[in-house]
């Protein structure tokens, strides 16, 4: 028979098959389908001899893509790249392996443990309704499944799938690159992306070491944070969820964000920065919260603007108050519009209290929630309480402790004997000034200004902003004075009208006006 004769009686058998197939799925009753199912196990059970294992993507309903499912593909990425025949790419930027090659769908490799032949393949399966539409369906799904001789399953299930996630997960952490993770809006999580959270490759470039701010407070949170790490066990015998909180408060340009990516590259941990005001309501919170994986931090930056968490609280007579000046004023369509989008957010204090330390909060574990805040006390108590936020760290204005840090790192002045640093501790202790002006008046502005002139430059911003505020305290106690005595005249007046009304009042009960 010809190769060309064999190829046609190979495609009359497939169209066969296919013919079958599809009367079976047109004619045979549905209800009727297990049955049949059932038994054709049954029977070729008795016949093949090989055992499978499938692992689904997702695990518990959807919620959750699969850690098992994770690391089984990893490993099989490591290995399949040579011997899969359909690979799928993808380049990940700046990563260990940026070109990481995986098996394509509905794809088989084999893999040998012991001596003993295994096959892993990848199926995909569509879903079954016909609707045509551009976006992923909710019940497409994705399976690894393995195939082995039943003759090696006790092997198989106690150690070489052990030994398989233990691959993968250590392959997992040795290609990781940290990621910085936003969250979509509700509106894009059954579109065509299907994700709650978009992520690029987190390369903030701050450390422990570039922060500036006491040497003590430093060392206390570097502590903090390495005790957090390694207590599992601890939190476990104490009975409490694997997380802590950090408030972080302080003036603008005080470094909270700084310290945020500090920790992320101290702790080698996935950044979750959860923009509040797309998230319309506390159930769409606790799906976030869920999809976000252990080994990250949580941050909600700027908390008190991010929500209006006190407005829930706004006694009734303050809401009335501000309906009346809304009438009287009517508000700029912008800011109005601003608000209206704000009063979408249906997140609630007590959502968000949920999310911190609800019983979903200790789904995963060893996570970090930070709250950035430039008003503490705008805060509800509620929500900084110790236990929920465990550490309150204050981001304040540029100490000389501080300040040394960032000569060393802009500047590499390290001789703290230098002509002008008892002068610029001097004036740091007398005036208000942000890391990050310090910072800005230490970089060189061009290529031939040496660190001297640098510290000449900090020297002249430090007098002039000392001049400034001495100014200001100036202007405000002028203020302050001709307003005690602008008070003192009146209630001079005040006085004057009641003793001539009381001296009117006597002459009328005396009765007589000569
Ligand atoms: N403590 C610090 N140590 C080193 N650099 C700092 C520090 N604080 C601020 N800076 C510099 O100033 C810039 C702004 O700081 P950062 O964004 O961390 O301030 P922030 O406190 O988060 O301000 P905001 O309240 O406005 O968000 C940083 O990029 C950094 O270069
Ligand atoms: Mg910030």
């Amino acid at each position: 028979m010809g190769i060309s004769e064999l190829w046609s009686q190979l495609g009359s058998i497939m169209a066969s098959i296919m013919f079958v197939y599809a009367m079976y799925e047109q004619f045979f009753p549905y209800h009727l389908r297990g049955y049949v199912k059932k038994y054709t196990h049954k029977f070729t059970g008795l016949m093949y001899p090989y055992v499978q294992i499938s692992f689904s993507e997702f695990s518990g309903e959807r919620l959750k893509k699969s850690e098992a499912y994770t690391w089984i593909q990893t490993y099989l990425s490591a290995n399949s790249s040579k011997r899969a025949k359909r690979l799928k790419a993808e380049v990940v930027k700046d990563s260990n392996t940026p070109l990481v090659l995986s098996m394509d769908d509905n794809e088989e490799i084999t893999d040998e443990y012991e001596g003993v032949k295994l096959w892993w393949s990848s199926t995909y399966t569509v879903p079954k309704s016909q609707s045509i539409s551009w976006f992923p369906h909710s019940d497409e799904k994705r399976f690894l499944t393995l195939t082995f001789h039943k003759r090696y399953r006790d092997l198989i299930t106690s150690s070489y799938i052990q030994h398989v996630l233990n691959e993968g997960k250590a392959i997992s952490i040795q290609n990781r690159t940290l990621k910085l993770y936003t969250n979509n809006p509700s509106n894009d999580w059954y579109g065509y992306k299907r994700t709650k959270w978009s992520h690029i490759t987190f390369e903030h470039p701050a450390r422990f070491d570039t922060l500036a701010m006491d040497p003590k407070k430093k060392e206390e949170i570097v502590n903090d944070l390495v005790k957090f790490r390694s207590g599992k066990e601890y939190y476990a015998k104490i009975g409490k969820a694997w997380k802590r909180g950090y408030l972080l408060f302080g003036p603008p340009g005080t470094g909270k964000s700084s310290m945020i990516a500090a920790m992320a590259n101290f702790m080698n941990y996935d950044v979750y920065d959860l923009e509040l005001t797309a998230v319309k309501e506390n159930t769409e919170l606790r799906k976030l919260l869920i999809e976000t994986s252990s080994k990250s931090i949580i941050v909600i930056e700027d908390i008190d603007c991010s929500i209006d968490l006190t407005g829930q609280r706004k006694k009734k007579k303050e809401k009335e108050k501000d309906e009346d000046e809304e009438q009287q004023q009517p508000k700029n369509p912008v800011k109005k519009a601003e608000e209206e989008e704000k009063k979408e957010s249906k997140v609630t204090l007590s959502g968000l209290l949920n999310f911190i330390d609800g019983i979903w909060s200790a789904c995963g574990g060893e996570r970090i929630i930070i709250f950035t805040t430039n008003f503490v006390e705008k805060l509800d108590p509620a929500l900084i309480r110790r236990g929920r936020m465990d550490k309150h760290i204050e981001m304040s204005y540029c100490g000389f402790e501080a300040f040394k840090i960032l000569a060393k790192n802009y500047l590499d002045v390290v001789d703290e004997s230098h002509s002008l640093f008892p002068k610029i501790e001097k004036l740091l202790g007398e005036t208000n000034m942000t890391p990050a002006d310090v910072a800005e008046n230490l970089m060189p502005k061009s290529l031939v200004e040496d660190s001297d002139t640098c510290l000449k430059n900090l020297v002249e911003s430090l007098e002039e902003a000392k001049k400034k505020a001495e100014e200001e305290a100036k202007k405000k106690a002028e203020e302050e004075k001709v307003k005690v005595e602008n008070e003192k005249e009146e209630l001079a007046k005040v006085e004057e009208v009641n003793a001539n009304e009381k001296s009117v009042e006597g002459v009328k009960e005396n009765g007589t006006i000569h």
